[in-house]
């Protein structure tokens, strides 16, 4: 369900932050529709926990606007934003209940107590934490305590939910089902969500929107599948996916081939305005790269290393010029290290970015 889906939820306007005279965030615009789930994604340092408190409240905006739901809030309390926010150390009060973890921040905002009991049971329903309501966090999984702090956003009836790497602490198979649970809240919430991690499974799944960034400014913003078959930059290429898109140093030749590792292929692509001999990057998925059986194969490389994941291979291969390219190859015959393959691909996926990294159409 996404409420309202179209109307403005959240609104960055040139948002920028510096820390003295380091900025570390530089004039980010940010349109994000009601119901809209967007994912903040990018390498440690990138600025994304910064760009999330700012939405928050709990950084200042050094220079620029944040608007939530039509208003400036830039220079508004936390608690006046109408946001909740959940956080990777879950911030539970350990000597509290979890039904009085879960009311809390409505006691204070002064709630009566028969909403407050409505609310609690309603959240806790939801996330199916009814059975906790007398434990302490102490004697919660992490788990049921990252149960509890979406509870407790949950209960606020917030605009907008800010989650800040919120399964970072758990297990790998634990985040797997919290996650498919936050994508179910999501629906049946239908609230605008804003979800910060470097985990960009998280990030695929999840968003409706992801926005990925580097030192402080947007790369790209766009849908799961935008990003991931129509990366702007070679920076973006290289960040989404798992084994991440090979990258070849090429040139641009006669007739739209490129040249990689002195084998002359075919790009796909309209003779783009490039002059001949112009350094140019060939990006190509692991998945859309196949080992042909014969010698039909327009790229040849010698297997280094072949890990073998069940209905997968992955093969670490060298071009004849030493370049590196990773292959995932499916198929019942297994491939080993030292052996030569042929390669074959589409042209229709290949992707050439120019010498700044940015992407050639
Ligand atoms: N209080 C501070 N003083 C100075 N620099 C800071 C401060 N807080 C954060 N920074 C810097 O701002 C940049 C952005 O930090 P931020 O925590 O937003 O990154 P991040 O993308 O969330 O990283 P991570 O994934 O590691 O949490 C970093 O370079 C960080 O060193």
């Amino acid at each position: 369900m996404t409420n309202g889906m179209g109307n403005k939820s959240v609104v960055l306007q040139d948002v920028r932050k510096s820390y003295g005279n380091l900025q570390v965030v530089h004039g980010i615009d940010l349109t994000i529709a009601e119901g809209e789930f967007v994912v903040f994604v990018g390498p440690s340092g990138c600025g994304k926990s910064t760009l999330l408190r700012m939405i928050a409240g709990l950084e200042d905006v050094t220079d620029g606007e944040v608007e939530i739901k039509g208003r400036i809030v830039t220079d508004l309390d936390p608690s006046e934003r109408g946001i909740a926010m959940v956080f990777q150390s879950y911030a539970l009060y350990p000597h509290m209940s979890v039904r009085d973890n879960l009311a809390f921040g409505l006691k204070m905002a002064r709630t009566n107590a028969a909403e407050i009991e409505t609310r609690v049971k309603a959240a806790s329903a939801i996330l199916k934490i009814d059975h906790l309501l007398d434990r302490r966090p102490g004697q919660l999984s992490g788990g049921q305590r990252q149960r509890v702090a979406i509870g407790r956003a949950i209960v606020r009836k917030p605009d907008v939910f800010l989650f800040d790497e919120p399964l970072s602490n758990l297990d790998a198979e634990l985040r797997v089902s919290m996650r498919i649970e936050i994508a179910r809240l999501h629906r049946e919430l239908g609230n605008t969500m804003i979800y910060v991690t470097h985990d960009q499974t998280e990030a695929m799944t999840l968003a409706d929107k992801i926005v990925v960034l580097r030192d402080g400014r947007v790369e790209q913003a766009g849908t799961p599948r935008e990003i991931y078959e129509n990366p702007s930059n070679t920076f973006v290429a290289g960040f989404i996916g798992s084994p991440r898109m090979n990258l070849l140093n090429a040139r641009w030749g006669e007739g739209g081939l490129v040249e990689v590792a002195g084998t002359r292929i075919e790009s796909g692509l309209p003779p783009v305005n490039r002059p001949v001999g112009a350094a140019v990057t060939l990006g190509l998925r692991p998945e859309h790269l196949k080992v042909a059986s014969g010698l039909s194969g327009s790229l040849t490389a010698r297997v280094d290393f072949s890990e073998y994941l069940g209905g997968t291979q992955y093969l670490y291969c060298q071009l004849a010029d030493g370049q590196s390219l990773t292959v995932e190859h499916r198929s019942p015959i297994s491939i080993a290290a030292g052996e030569q393959v042929n390669l074959l691909f589409e042209s229709s996926d290949c992707r050439l970015f120019d010498e700044g990294g940015n992407r050639l159409r």
